[in-house]
């Protein structure tokens, strides 16, 4: 406290909360006792049904091809996808203090509130503090052991969960997930726009269903238009971008919960970057 013994004079670095603050308290939260996470990385999308919840899951099995751990934090508690992605279904193994992630087949760590709930199709009803503090929970109180990589799926838009994370999280970055449409620009520049409120690093805007490639004659063609998302890259100052095209085969292995069996290099140019 200022004029005490103990003043260093740097609030950043100080928790008290005396008359004198002059900077905001850190809330970033640290993760539990035997969690060591190195990188953690945000999964945005402006708004929903752009394929977010399928781009989380290519992202951490193409880094976990790479001999890395990863873990996936499902922080969209009222649509969870990602355990189906992967053919989830095993609750998760909790003892008295202590959540344990479930590991898929390839060894990607994972937890969401499908693997708590009795049965997959039951709602989640709850008020926003509810589920901002079981994002947090899912941090702090999941024994998620070492893990190099963690993608934290976030709900569509800019509302309560993506504040909870952003401030209670150590993010180091964020991806953005579009789909060609015309009103991309704006929903793309709410989400690069909020994580600069937030001092957090866009490091690429990723486009699903950019185009669908012809089997027979390898023409693109870009049945939603053909939305510059290079150049709209470039106003925002982002690096790196990658395009998704539409495929039955990665909608099959979705419906299957065999996502991580999926062969893609379309997102590689992103994960160099980290
Ligand atoms: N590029 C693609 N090619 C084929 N099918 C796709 C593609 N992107 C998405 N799909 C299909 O759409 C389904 C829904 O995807 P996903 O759950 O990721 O998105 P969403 O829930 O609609 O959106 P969001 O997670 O952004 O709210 C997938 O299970 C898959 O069947």
């Amino acid at each position: 406290m200022s004029g005490s013994k103990e003043c260093s004079n740097n609030c950043k670095e100080c928790g008290s909360e005396c008359s004198e603050r002059r900077e905001p308290k850190k809330l970033i939260e640290e993760s539990g006792t035997g969690s060591q996470i190195n990188k953690v990385i945000g999964v945005v999308s402006g708004k929903g049904g752009v394929g977010k919840s399928l781009v989380t899951p290519l992202l951490a099995a193409s880094i976990r091809e790479k001999g890395h751990s990863v873990a996936v934090l499902d922080a969209d508690i009222t649509g969870p996808s990602i355990p189906k992605m992967f053919g989830l279904s095993q609750k998760d193994k909790t003892n008295k203090n202590r959540i344990f992630p479930v590991e898929s087949g390839h060894g990607i760590k994972i937890m969401s509130v499908n693997l708590l709930l009795d049965h997959e199709t039951d709602p989640v009803i709850w008020r926003g503090p509810l589920i901002a503090g079981t994002v947090k929970q899912f941090w702090k109180d999941v024994y998620w052991g070492n893990v190099d990589y963690m993608f934290v799926d976030m709900p569509p838009g800019t509302g309560d969960v993506p504040l909870t994370v952003f401030q209670s999280l150590p993010v180091d970055g964020i991806i953005v997930v579009t789909s060609p449409q015309d009103l991309v620009e704006m929903i793309v520049g709410k989400a690069v726009k909020m994580a600069g409120m937030m001092h957090i690093p866009v490091i690429g805007i990723v486009q699903n269903m950019a185009y669908y490639e012809c089997p027979t004659c390898h023409d693109k063609h870009y049945l939603f238009g053909k939305n510059d998302i290079d150049t709209l890259a470039e106003e925002y100052h982002i690096e790196m971008t990658a395009k998704i095209p539409i495929d039955p085969s990665l909608a099959k292995a979705c419906d299957e919960g065999r996502i991580e069996d999926y062969e893609t290099d379309c997102l590689d140019n992103l994960i160099e970057k980290f």
